[in-house]
């Protein structure tokens, strides 16, 4: 028996090597970001490629919850900072003394200085009362529409383009704002525009907030805290 060396054949749908580095490089220099957007707006054609990109995640039994919501008025944008705004006030309270002046620091949104706002809203009614897959877990439908979320930040690497994800809000308020109906789960505001730079690294560690795991710490073998190299249970 002998190895057949693997450069000697293409495994079927398997990317050529300069592809492949494309896309994880996308992947490992997407970045969230807040402050570092441009006035400048987007081309329509660029937002479709990022929608289309979008819409093209997986969902479960391909209900597809999905809406995106495209805001560019600067008042409404106005408006939904300061609904940030107050969410903020009370995040910051619910960490103590000096996580909370570290907090405070922070730029978590960059909703005024973007050119667009997108919110993405996942509508759970979309695939009727039953939806294969989710039978079991009602929650299949908010993974869903974060696969699509993903997507759209990919996508928006790859064209040059910053996302920002904001979380910090009510969603009732997100919904007065936008005319989004009650049953609807807003799943976060998106600031996009143009940057004048990315961090090569997560904002949050190069502001000393926190540091990524390793990740051979995150992988457990056959039981769950059983890492590579542990003995057998
Ligand atoms: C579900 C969810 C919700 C939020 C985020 C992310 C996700 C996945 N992130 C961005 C988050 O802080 C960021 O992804 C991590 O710090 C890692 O940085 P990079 O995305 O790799 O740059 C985020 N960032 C922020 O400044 N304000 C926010 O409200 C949120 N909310």
């Amino acid at each position: 028996m002998h190895d057949e060396p693997n450069d000697h054949f293409v495994r079927a749908g398997a990317f050529s090597i300069e592809e492949r580095e494309a896309v994880y490089r996308a992947i490992h220099t997407r970045r969230d970001v807040r402050d570092q957007f441009l006035p400048d707006p987007l081309p329509e054609d660029v937002i479709a490629r990022m929608l289309a990109a979008a819409h093209a995640a997986p969902s479960v039994g391909f209900m597809q919850p999905w809406n995106f919501l495209l805001i560019r008025d600067a008042a409404r944008r106005e408006a939904a900072w300061r609904i940030f705004s107050k969410a903020n006030d009370e995040a910051a309270e619910m960490f103590s003394n000096e996580r909370r002046d570290s907090y405070r620091k922070l730029k978590l949104e960059g909703i005024r200085k973007a050119p667009l706002g997108i919110c993405v809203t996942c509508d759970p009614t979309r695939g009727g009362a039953v939806v294969l897959g989710r039978t079991h877990n009602l929650r299949m439908d908010s993974y869903s529409t974060v696969c699509a979320i993903q997507n759209f930040w990919l996508a928006a690497r790859v064209e040059g383009v910053g996302v920002g994800w904001v979380s910090i809000f009510h969603q009732h308020d997100m919904r007065a704002l936008l005319g989004i109906p009650e049953h609807v789960e807003v799943m976060g505001w998106f600031c996009v525009g143009y940057v004048d730079r990315l961090y090569d690294q997560p904002e949050l560690a190069l502001k000393g907030w926190l540091q990524r795991l390793p990740l051979e710490q995150l992988i457990f073998e056959e039981v769950w805290g059983k890492v590579s190299g542990d003995p057998d249970i």
